[in-house]
């Protein structure tokens, strides 16, 4: 459920007369999501999202959030485009909250991640990073190496009621992806959740998917390129048993490959970045898990699915594990 704010009828249409967007025909809140509440509109202009921050989002990083959308899409990118009202603002407020409106992406993600979804993936993430190039403007990952430490810290005094033994296990990966993590691989902006449910494909022809529109950029940042395709891997790559598909992974990074060809030094990082990027999505998980009152809409997710993903990467000895 992800309509926390809810919006009444004429609310709206005062909202919407703050932009060029013609008449309201119908609009409908979208069940999918945690962090925020988003609207599909219908307006005589065509469709949009409408969506409202929560309390998840810092206001003050919305301008850069939606600033590396319009980027983005300005150079060509299927991301949702931030659209500005009269006075060309796109950050608006409704019902209290920090709002905005962005265009509309048909498709939908994928239930069941195949092979044939994985190299076009790859595709779409390098073209995400090749068209944030241009954008210079930085935001530190708050959730990268040195927000690990502190978050574990956070998660320790319920942390073993999860799985006894879990901290400390967890101290033992910490320190050696520290150790590992390397300096000086190519940076830029980059997506840093890129799921499934953030994905958009529409079929072609004999069953060939193509990505249509890659959505939810607020936990965007400036980092290691090659982090991203780690975090692909982990949320791609692993079968509903937690099985490693490496078939899956090589056409991830053959479809990323194709468009930014890879260096050595990044194929070597590859093992460790997946463990980071494996604890990093355990903390988060792990924080909601034990600090998430029963009853609260958030959907709590399992972290210990993370661990078995942590422990795979940790017995990796080489890129080789991930079919190259
Ligand atoms: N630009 C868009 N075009 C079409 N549908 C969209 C768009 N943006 C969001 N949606 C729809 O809204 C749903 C929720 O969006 P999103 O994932 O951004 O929510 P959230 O609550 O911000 O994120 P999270 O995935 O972190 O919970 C998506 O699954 C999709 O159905
Ligand atoms: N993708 C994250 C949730 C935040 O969007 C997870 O699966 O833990």
């Amino acid at each position: 459920m992800a309509v926390y704010t809810e919006v009444s009828d004429e609310a709206l249409r005062a909202f919407l007369s703050g932009y060029d967007l013609g008449e309201l025909i119908a609009f409908r809140g979208i069940a999918e999501g945690v962090e925020n509440s988003n609207y599909a509109l219908k307006v005589t202009g065509g469709d949009f999202i409408l969506t409202l921050y929560e309390k998840r989002v810092d206001p003050a990083e919305l301008p850069w959030f939606l600033g590396l959308m319009r980027h983005l899409a300005a150079g060509g990118l299927a991301c949702p485009e931030p659209v500005a009202g009269h006075d060309g603002e796109a950050l608006r407020e409704l019902a209290g909250r920090p709002a905005a409106i962005c265009t509309f992406l048909p498709g939908v993600w994928p239930r069941r991640p195949s092979v044939a979804h994985c190299g076009p993936l790859g595709g779409a993430l390098a073209a995400l990073h090749a068209a944030g190039q241009g954008f210079t403007a930085e935001r530190p990952n708050s959730l990268g190496p040195e927000g690990w430490e502190p978050l574990l810290e956070r998660c320790r005094p319920n942390g073993d009621t999860v799985q006894p033994g879990l901290c400390a296990e967890l101290d033992g990966h910490l320190a050696g992806i520290l150790r590992d993590w390397p300096a000086d691989l190519p940076r830029g902006q980059i997506h840093a959740d890129l799921f499934p449910d953030n994905v958009f494909f529409l079929e072609e022809t004999r069953g060939k998917p193509r990505v249509s529109g890659l959505i939810d950029f607020y936990f965007a940042c400036t980092d290691i390129l090659a982090y991203d395709i780690a975090i692909c891997l982990n949320a791609w790559c692993f079968e509903p048993d937690l099985a490693f598909n490496v078939t899956k992974a090589r056409a991830l990074l053959a479809g990323y490959n194709a468009a930014r060809p890879l260096s050595q030094a990044e194929l070597d990082a590859l093992p460790v970045l997946c463990r980071g990027a494996a604890l990093r999505f355990l903390l988060t998980r792990l924080y909601d898990w034990t600090n998430t009152p029963p009853g609260a809409l958030v959907t709590r997710k399992d972290p210990l699915e993370y661990l078995r993903r942590l422990r795979f990467h940790a017995q990796a000895t080489g890129v080789s594990a991930y079919g190259v």
